[in-house]
């Protein structure tokens, strides 16, 4: 189980996380949710380590991650989907799928076949520079890639922003299937409401850097919790 307890995230003056604190239960998909800026990405920026929280404790299976590089938490099993999904232009996919053999021991360094049975087209354009797909496909390379690093842990941030509604379907289909096949734990932020009640075991939502709102998906449908969520 990853848990945030108590988090506190400045960018210098500015504070970008008030006293955060979630679970993420393996098994399970967890969605934190909430309009534009109020801190889901800088949430995961401290789960992942690329910025320091100044207050507080991300632990994941019991170990203290605070302190640790990004690369250090990704050998613990944190596995990372970016906003904007950060994929190598200039780099083949095949390429692309192989930096996730970064944090893994020699022995685990292959690429699951798992991926290209959840996503057909990566194999057929293993050749084809990163930067010459779509955003959908390259969504889709960049949960591959995370699927390389075998993780114990998926974190992604906002994965339908910006992509078609066919393939939010088949990332949608993929996220359940990492859940019920492997028992990972997933955490993942969205904006995109319908989204996460669809595929949500449990549900916060954050506004101004602080959480406002948890329970089960079918929360959502509550007045209080929809005030929350519109503009
Ligand atoms: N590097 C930074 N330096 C200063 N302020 C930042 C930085 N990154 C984010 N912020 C501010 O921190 C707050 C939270 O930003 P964050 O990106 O975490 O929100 P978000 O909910 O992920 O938004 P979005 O949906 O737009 O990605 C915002 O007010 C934002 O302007």
């Amino acid at each position: 189980m990853l848990t945030v307890e108590n988090a506190n995230l400045h960018y210098g003056a500015a504070q970008a996380l008030r006293g955060i604190s979630i679970k993420a239960e393996m098994g399970k998909i967890t969605c934190v949710l909430g309009r534009n800026g109020v801190g889901k990405s800088s949430l995961l920026r401290a789960v992942t380590g690329q910025h320091a929280l100044s207050a507080g404790s991300v632990t994941f299976d019991g170990v203290t991650l605070n302190g640790l590089a990004p690369f250090a938490r990704a050998k613990q099993g944190i596995g990372y989907v970016p906003q904007g999904r950060e994929i190598f232009p200039l780099l083949t996919v095949k390429e692309n799928l192989e930096t996730g053999f970064a944090p893994v021991s020699r022995r685990d360094r292959t690429i699951p076949e798992d991926i290209y049975d959840l996503f057909p087209v990566l194999k057929s354009m293993l050749s084809r520079r990163g930067g010459d797909l779509s955003g959908g496909q390259q969504q889709q390379l960049a949960i591959g890639r995370a699927m390389v690093t075998r993780p114990k842990i998926l974190v992604l941030d906002e994965p339908t922003e910006g992509i078609q509604p066919s393939i939010i379907k088949d990332i949608g289909r993929a996220i359940r299937y990492l859940r019920d096949s492997t028992g990972m734990a997933i955490l993942l932020v969205e904006q995109y409401l319908d989204f996460c009640r669809e595929l949500a075991d449990y549900v916060y939502i954050m506004d101004r850097g602080e959480i406002v709102h948890e329970g089960l998906a079918e929360t959502l449908d509550t007045p209080e919790a929809r005030r929350h969520l519109t503009v």
